[in-house]
């Protein structure tokens, strides 16, 4: 079985994401031949298809998906798989079209060689097994640990004619946040949990009696509790702080994606099995609404 793993690079930089599909492979049990657009090849024990981002710009659905194409020409893989980013949203489904192959978006897990995926806003898991002899799939950012950058990739140029209409003009940054979570080294976040808008206050209360910054849960975010500024998940932020205090949130694995990699995570919630009981070192099973007030009186009083 081989897996064809597309990789991405941003100005430069390979994303940790290129690391995840590694780790994907690696777990699936199949050969791995990587592809990426850029400057350098991915540290990796395999062979890698760089092509030339100069040429190919940082992202043009046209001249990427014809790369693809060729890299899959050459390999012949069962597997094509691009992480479930902008990147892979965009392009995968030209890819599976152009193939006439079918697509399996957003897997989280693989079970006995099938594909996991979720349903219901997490909260229910379905597994599915392609039919046919070659699929495309998306990872889920943050579903497998990326492996180590190390090792010493066989390096193959590759190049196509094509044309497109489009071009990549640059990035936009985005706007001045009024916090930056990034740099947080405490996060306390509200999750839906919380139950409506007025109870926000108490978590940001709790994050300031902890020295912190307030996050949240996208749907937090999107019922207009807080600013977008404060999400952290893929459609958020990506935060590493030393402490995650999770009020209310149940660890769906796009959440987790955005804050699995801190120090220490503890987790408030009401339901001792919440997913999140898998990702953080301390669950307290309470009621936070009736727990953030005893903790503020005595983090005040420490
Ligand atoms: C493409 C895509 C991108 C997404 N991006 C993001 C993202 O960036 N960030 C993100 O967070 N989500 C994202 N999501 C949504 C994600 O799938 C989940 O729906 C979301 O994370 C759930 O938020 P939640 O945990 O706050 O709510 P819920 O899943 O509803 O969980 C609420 C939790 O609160 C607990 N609870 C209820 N009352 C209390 C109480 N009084 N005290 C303590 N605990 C209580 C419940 O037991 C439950 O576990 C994305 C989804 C998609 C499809």
């Amino acid at each position: 079985m081989k897996a064809l793993l597309i990789c991405e690079q941003r100005e430069g930089k390979i994303l940790d994401t290129s690391y995840e599909l590694v780790a994907f492979a690696d777990r699936l049990g199949a050969e791995k031949v990587l592809v990426l657009v850029g400057k350098e090849a991915p540290k990796v024990d395999a062979k890698v298809y760089l092509a030339d981002v100069d040429k190919f710009g940082e992202y043009n659905p046209d001249l990427h998906k014809q790369v693809v194409l060729e890299a899959i020409h050459k390999e012949n893989p069962d597997y094509v798989v691009f992480v479930h980013s902008s990147y892979g949203w965009d392009l995968a489904p030209r890819v599976a079209a152009a193939l006439k192959v079918g697509q399996v978006s957003e897997v989280v897990n693989i079970v006995d060689g099938k594909f996991e995926l979720t349903l219901c806003n997490a909260k229910l898991r379905r597994t599915v097994a392609p039919k046919g002899a070659r699929a495309v799939l998306t990872v889920q950012a943050g579903a497998f640990n990326a492996v180590e950058a190390s090792g010493s990739a066989q390096v193959e140029a590759i190049d196509v004619a094509g044309s497109s209409k489009l071009q990549f003009v640059g990035y936009e940054p985005a706007e001045k946040k009024d916090v930056d979570l990034g740099r947080a080294e405490i996060i306390v976040s509200a999750g839906r949990g919380v139950g409506k808008k007025e109870n926000v206050a108490i978590i940001a209360e709790l994050a300031k009696a902890f020295g912190g910054e307030l996050g949240a849960s996208r749907p937090v975010v999107d019922a207009g509790w807080v600013a977008h500024s404060h999400q952290v998940g893929t459609t958020g932020q990506t935060v590493s702080p030393k402490l995650y205090v999770a009020c209310g949130i149940s660890g769906a694995i796009q959440h987790l994606a955005g804050m699995k990699k801190s120090d220490f995570i503890v987790a408030i919630n009401k339901d001792k099995d919440a997913p999140i009981s898998e990702a953080a070192d301390v669950m307290v099973v309470a009621d936070v609404l009736q727990l953030a007030p005893v903790l503020m009186e005595k983090l005040r009083a420490a």
